[in-house]
């Protein structure tokens, strides 16, 4: 008979014993699973070309050390680093060369000079799986695909012609925006960052799929409203596999990135699916509309095109469209609203050149027609892009063939981010450049549609962003009407100066909590 204490030594015997084996089958399959990739890796490091004349950078730091610099903003400690090393800056992120440009100098060398070999982009793993593996336009290598949907994009979805098409589109929702705020500042501080984001993803919703994505007359939260958020943020995320390619998987899996990203592609291809379907059963002669999604198709029966249009290629250019039109101008608004509050000499300013411009009361909202009659607007929009260019990286690129730039070799393969925050925040090029000052552009010609490499917003070259004239129409438009209908101030025990500037890191760089203010009604 086994006494009580035997029972207890012997079960200790035997879970040492199995941890034992466990543990040596876990070094085991370890060993199994490190020793290939450890052979790659040195084949790789074998195939490059010894001593390369690299830019500078923080060499000899561990590679894990490198990828944990990368922090919540990027952007920030690239900057950081480029203030050290130079504004070419070679990093190992993980496995990946990468260089990063902080100076218009070095972006133009990456935008213009060498832009045929910088045009591609870099295959990261929730923008290749949410575009339907490199499929559409934006996350797309430099291939024949790419360069007949941009080529379609700019003939047929961002022609002046169409942008001018949708110009109803625009004024009608921020004519509801101006609404909703009247009705919701009655309940105390109104939440701008929901309501800007609301009014984009109407605006975005009409022009793509011609309905809208709130209730009638409303600009509220829609029901795909958390698709597009969770779809944004993947984008945006550094997953650790994307630093180190040969463990995409299985870093991946451990992280939760791949189950995050194949929900939120299944979640989004069945929206489209199912937006396609009923396109299909509604098409007819009598079907003239005129929304993205009627043009992609009509597109889709054109022969004469060098490569067919496939549904999984719509499917990718919709998403383009939605990602695209949609958090990068709410972003921007934001951001203009609260530099505004925080800097009343310039809301005063722009308030007095909207309202003495239009007269009071003359017209209920600004038009798109009435914009170019206010310098000062223009002047804000540029100093918001400077200081708070969404896409603060723009999106990654990638370099196809080795170049030299300033004197440094640049190997194919490598990874380009274009710090265009660094560069917007750069003292060499702008005074005082964390202070908000939209005279500053009062008599430059510096203007933000990928000329200057001072201020690229949009991006510059071959990869510029299609829909600047939209993107810009739009910011222009919400900013002029909501700041010539309402005096805004902090909420109660807020002062201007306080309200915080925070940025959430993402694709695109929002304000990190919701810019809440309270709208009053203009004393004139
Ligand atoms: C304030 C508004 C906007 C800003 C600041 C902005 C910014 C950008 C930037 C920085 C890029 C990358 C450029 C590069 O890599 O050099 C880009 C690309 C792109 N944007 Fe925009 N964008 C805006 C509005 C829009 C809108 C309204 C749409 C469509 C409805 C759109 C669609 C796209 C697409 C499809 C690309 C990819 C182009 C390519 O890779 O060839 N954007 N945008």
């Amino acid at each position: 008979m086994i006494k009580h204490k035997d029972i207890a030594s012997h079960s200790m015997y035997h879970s040492l014993e199995s941890n034992l084996n466990n543990k040596f089958t876990l070094t085991c399959l370890l060993l199994l699973f490190l020793l290939p990739l450890v052979l790659l890796h040195l084949q790789r490091r074998r195939r490059q070309p010894k001593n390369p004349n690299l830019p500078p950078g923080p060499r000899g730091l561990p590679i894990i050390g490198n990828l944990l610099q990368l922090g919540p903003l990027p952007h920030r400690i690239f900057k950081t680093l480029s203030d050290a090393y130079g504004p070419l800056m070679h990093l190992r992120l993980g496995q990946l060369p990468t260089i990063i440009a902080s100076s218009p100098h070095t972006a133009r060398a990456i935008l213009k000079t060498h832009d045929h070999k910088f045009c591609s982009r870099a295959p990261v793993v929730a923008l290749r799986r949410l575009s339907y593996g490199g499929l559409g336009m934006a996350f797309t290598p430099n291939n024949a695909r790419w360069k007949q949907a941009r080529k379609l994009s700019m003939v047929e979805l961002f022609s002046a012609k169409r942008t001018q098409y949708f110009k109803h589109v625009r004024e009608q929702e921020v004519e509801a925006l101006m609404s909703t705020i009247s009705r919701a500042r009655a309940l105390g501080p109104v939440n701008l960052s929901e309501a800007f984001l609301c009014l984009l993803n109407n605006i975005t919703c009409r022009e793509v799929f011609g309905w809208r994505a709130s209730g009638e007359g409303e600009c509220a939260r829609s029901g795909f409203h958390e698709m597009v958020a969770e779809g944004i943020a993947l984008m945006g995320g550094f997953t650790a596999g994307d630093f180190f390619p040969t463990l995409e998987r299985p870093l991946n899996a451990l992280t939760g990135a791949h189950a995050r990203i194949e929900r939120c592609f299944i979640e989004f291809d069945k929206f489209l699916e199912s937006e396609l379907d009923s396109r299909t059963r509604q098409a007819g002669p009598e079907d003239d509309r005129d929304d993205f999604v009627s043009v992609l198709l009509r597109l889709q029966e054109d022969p004469s095109l060098d490569v067919p249009l496939t549904r999984d290629d719509i499917k990718a250019l919709l998403m383009d469209l939605f990602f695209g039109g949609t958090d990068t101008a709410a972003a921007t608004l934001v951001w203009g609203m609260t530099e505004l509050v925080r800097c009343q000499r310039a809301m005063r300013r722009l308030q007095r050149e909207l309202r003495e411009g239009l007269g009071e009361g003359e017209k209920p909202v600004v038009e798109e027609n009435d914009l170019e009659r206010f310098p000062y607007l223009k002047q804000v929009v540029k100093e918001t892009f400077r200081m708070h260019p969404p896409s603060v990286l723009l999106i990654p690129r990638e370099c196809t063939e080795d170049c030299v730039i300033d004197g440094y070799d640049v190997r194919a393969g490598t990874r380009a981010f274009v710090n265009v925050w660094a560069i917007g925040r750069d003292p060499k090029t702008w005074d005082d450049p964390d202070e908000f000052r939209p005279e500053r552009f009062e008599n430059g010609d510096i203007d933000y549609k990928g000329q200057h490499f001072e201020l690229l917003p949009f991006g510059a070259g071959r990869r510029v962003c299609p829909a600047v004239t939209l993107g810009e129409a739009i910011v222009k438009l919400a900013l002029a009407n909501v700041v010539r209908r309402f005096d805004w101030e902090p909420p109660e025990g807020t002062r201007r100066e306080d309200v915080d500037t925070e940025e959430a890191f993402g694709l695109i760089v929002h304000k990190k909590s919701p810019l809440l203010l309270v709208a009053r009604t203009p004393s004139y």
